[in-house]
């Protein structure tokens, strides 16, 4: 069941934060919603799921990245779920970049994390299910996401192009398979077989795709991001769009570096190109 956990107005529409157990983590999870003006049984409206970066909840971008305003003008709503299973019996690492809050959005499985750390299966299919039955909203689908995030929302659009109608990515880790912090979690949740890691990896999972397969893609980069060189490079993915014209749109934003500040400074055109994949242009 659904345990609603706050309701807070915001630009005309409503932010709430709810709890649920998960069956896909094993464990309970929350997520938070932000549902537009407007939005009824009769009047549903379609979905951008939000994927956040390392360390972050369900509250980082809801309360940094100033999404309301422009998604209640658009009609949007926005979930954002946890970027892990959390709780006691969930194991964790004394680590930022591993464990509780650094899911990467897989499905584990290496002992101990196969048991809960299957956050592939819950943004994909527990979570829109979910939210499709309690809420005013229609199955048409977007994604986006920031950093780890970035890595989950390209890479799960990839994976699953008819589900979504656009994907886009704040300073991805683009090809986690050559990035430190995608090859530590891949070792940790999916062991040593490089074949399965690549089943994750935007650049391969790009590499694969068919053309009638293609979403439109938007991704934007600040070239002061500290993380750019090491972990991100998303010269990588660019070369693979170029090689197989993937419709990415890929913006390198001078000065900015890989913060919520960044990212509230060009929310709005990912909102604006989401919807127009969302309104079935
Ligand atoms: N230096 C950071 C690295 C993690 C980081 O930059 N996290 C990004 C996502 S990869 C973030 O969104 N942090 C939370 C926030 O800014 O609200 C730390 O040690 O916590």
């Amino acid at each position: 069941m659904l345990e609603n956990i706050s309701s807070v107005k915001v630009s005309d529409g409503w932010h709430k934060q709810y709890n649920h157990n998960a069956t896909s983590t094993n464990c309970s999870m929350r997520f938070a919603i932000f549902l537009p003006p407007g939005a009824s049984e009769s009047n549903k409206v379609p979905v951008l799921y939000w994927l956040s970066g390392l360390t972050c909840t369900d509250e980082n971008f809801m309360q940094k990245a100033g999404a309301f305003k422009k998604a209640a003008e658009l009609g949007m709503a926005i979930v954002a779920p946890d970027t892990s299973p959390r709780g006691e019996n969930v194991p964790d690492e004394d680590s930022y970049d591993f464990g509780q809050g650094a899911g990467f959005y897989v499905n584990a499985t290496q002992a101990p994390y196969a048991t809960h750390y299957h956050m592939y299966d819950y943004v994909v299919n527990e979570l829109p299910r979910l939210i499709e039955k309690h809420f005013p909203v229609t199955g048409t689908k977007a994604i986006s996401g920031h950093s780890m995030g970035g890595h989950g929302a390209l890479m799960i659009a990839l994976k699953n192009p008819q589900s979504y109608v656009s994907a886009s990515a704040f300073s991805p880790i683009v090809n986690p398979v050559n990035s430190p912090w995608g090859v530590k979690a891949f070792t940790g949740y999916l062991g040593n077989d490089k074949a399965v890691w690549a089943q994750y990896d935007s650049c391969e999972l790009m590499r694969q795709a068919k053309q009638s397969d293609y979403l439109p893609m938007l991704a934007s980069q600040g070239d002061a991001d500290n993380f750019l060189e090491e972990q991100l490079k998303p010269e990588k993915l660019i070369n693979v769009a170029k090689e197989k014209n993937y419709p990415l749109s890929f913006e390198m934003q001078a000065g900015y570096d890989h913060s919520y500040f960044f990212i509230s400074t060009f929310i709005d055109q990912h909102l604006s190109f989401h919807h127009k994949y969302l309104q079935g242009e």
